[in-house]
């Protein structure tokens, strides 16, 4: 059996990759396209991570969100180095969702293969021009909402993500709930609002999944967002696994 113990055991503020059961989260993901992953980071590192969105250094560039029609609220991408438990979630998940994302890959007669390490994932970007760092921290306040979207940077995509949630709801804001929407071909399309609490990280699919059906395996599409803030302020870290153009 090959080894995907990703060796984060000792990382603080952070739950060990290897203690959730990936054989319970890999069929979620089979069957509905995302999987809660409970506890991912400690209270103590969620409110720390917040916290550093106020600084300027350590991030590459700030995005306003109304200024580009993405909806309202802000993000910031980290720059490269990365924090150290950013990266550690990174590196650490990644071995995990590749092996999902390959089989994926097989049953919608995809040609494209994931190495087993994110380093030799991220080569293969860097080679292909993709060289600015994806992980993100977002920040709603009142009124806001991120509209629903895809984040592709570039042709090399991979096709899964992480989402931790930073805050916690009922006490740090109201409202401002993770959506995903599926569209299936020539159906009308279907949300599913994801429970998270302080912590809880979300993997789900970047823009497309597989989906048996009686005649063979189709593609549907998938797209995420966040409903309206009601009250409050919500901060989420974003792992993205491609780099950027
Ligand atoms: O704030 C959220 O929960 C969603 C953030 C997002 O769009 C992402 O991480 O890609
Ligand atoms: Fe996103």
């Amino acid at each position: 059996m090959e080894d995907l113990g990703s060796g984060d055991a000792g990382i603080d503020g952070m739950t060990s990759i290897d203690a959730y059961d990936w054989q319970t989260i890999s069929g979620e993901l089979d069957a509905y396209g995302s999987a809660v992953l409970p506890g991912l980071l400690t209270p103590r590192a969620c409110v720390d991570l917040s916290s550093l969105y106020a600084r300027d250094q350590g991030f590459r560039s700030r995005v306003i969100m109304g200024r580009h029609g993405f909806g309202m609220g802000e993000y910031k991408y980290w720059a490269y180095p990365l924090p150290p438990l950013v990266q550690a979630l990174r590196t650490g998940l990644y071995p995990r969702l590749a092996s999902l994302a390959n089989r994926w890959n097989q049953r919608l007669g995809e040609n494209v293969r994931y190495p087993d390490s994110h380093a030799d994932f991220l080569a293969l970007c860097h080679q292909g021009g993709q060289v600015r760092p994806t992980p993100l921290l977002l920040r709603y306040g009142q009124g806001d909402y991120n509209c629903l979207h895809q984040d592709l940077y570039g042709e090399r995509v991979f096709p899964l993500q992480v989402a931790v949630l930073l805050s916690e709801p009922g006490r740090d804001f109201t409202g401002g709930e993770f959506v995903i929407t599926e569209q299936r071909p020539r159906m009308q399309s279907r949300a599913d609002v994801v429970p998270l609490r302080q912590g809880d990280g979300v993997v789900f699919a970047v823009h497309h999944r597989p989906v048996s059906g009686t005649r063979g395996t189709y593609r549907v599409n998938l797209r995420h967002g966040v409903s309206r803030l009601r009250s409050g302020e919500r901060h989420t870290l974003g792992i993205i696994f491609h780099d950027a153009v």
